[in-house]
């Protein structure tokens, strides 16, 4: 990794991949009580017009959940780490994938109490056990994920910021970065790709990879070549962008 600030890419020759949480809004104890800043909207709005389309959010959210959190910009998206994916209009799903969380689901049901501090978020795809308000409820939350990803070959049990997610094994951030550079107008493109969590390391090899690079937001170890210090400097960084770039 350099200690180089990151380039501002070029509209030409470059896409633009952003993960949301913890990279364009901070932390809250509901996932749904996050806000994006109207500022920060209106400067993706105007990057994507400028690098005409290509710039689109990887997350691991759920594409809904992304457009409630972003209108009235409805940006091309990889929903739930790539198992949903938006390109234009239309979401489409791997129910192949998703179908494999039903034993997982009903061994959480079977499992979890009334009187549990964890919140449970079921994206469909993937299952989050949430305990940033409970943070004494940690080691159960991967205790329950890990039983509940051994329920099918298939699952993986993940960590992130004040999580524990069970989801398919072969979803991932590089395979969804992989998907969206199959298609216009991100084909042909040199893929940036900025995040700040356990699964946006698979992102940042993936642009690398394909010729382009990787910024990791905040501390700790990374594979991206670059990093921006926080939340702050990427909203910084993307404004800056947009001068530059005359977007
Ligand atoms: O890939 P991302 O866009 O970074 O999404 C990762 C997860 O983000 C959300 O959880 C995180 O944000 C919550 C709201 O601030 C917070 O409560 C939680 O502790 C964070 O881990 C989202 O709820 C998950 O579904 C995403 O997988």
């Amino acid at each position: 990794m350099t200690e180089a600030a990151p380039p501002f890419p070029d509209p030409a020759s470059h896409a633009i991949f952003l993960d949301f949480d913890g990279t364009l809004v901070d932390f809250a104890e509901d996932p749904e009580a996050v806000t994006l800043d109207t500022p920060v909207r209106e400067t993706l709005d105007r990057l994507h017009t400028r690098f005409s389309g290509a710039l689109a959010l990887v997350s691991g959210r759920a594409v809904a959940s992304l457009d409630r959190l972003t209108a009235p910009l409805r940006l091309p998206a990889a929903g739930v780490h790539g198992l949903e994916m938006r390109v234009r209009d239309t979401v489409t799903t791997n129910e192949e994938e998703a179908a494999r969380l039903k034993p997982a689901r009903a061994l959480l049901e079977r499992e979890m109490g009334d009187g549990e501090r964890i919140r449970v978020e079921d994206k469909g795809g993937a299952i989050v056990l949430h305990y940033r308000g409970a943070p004494e409820a940690a080691d159960r939350a991967r205790t329950l994920a890990e039983a509940a990803a051994g329920e099918d070959v298939g699952l993986v049990a993940t960590s992130g910021h004040a999580i524990a997610e069970i989801r398919p094994k072969a979803i991932t951030k590089a395979g969804a970065i992989a998907m969206l550079l199959d298609h216009a107008p991100f084909a042909g493109r040199l893929p940036v790709f900025l995040g700040d969590d356990v699964t946006d390391e698979d992102g940042f090899r993936a642009a690398q990879d394909a010729g382009g690079y990787g910024i990791k937001v905040g501390e700790g170890e990374t594979a991206a070549r670059y990093r921006l210090a926080s939340i702050a400097a990427v909203h910084e960084w993307l404004a800056s962008g947009c001068a530059e770039t005359g977007a």
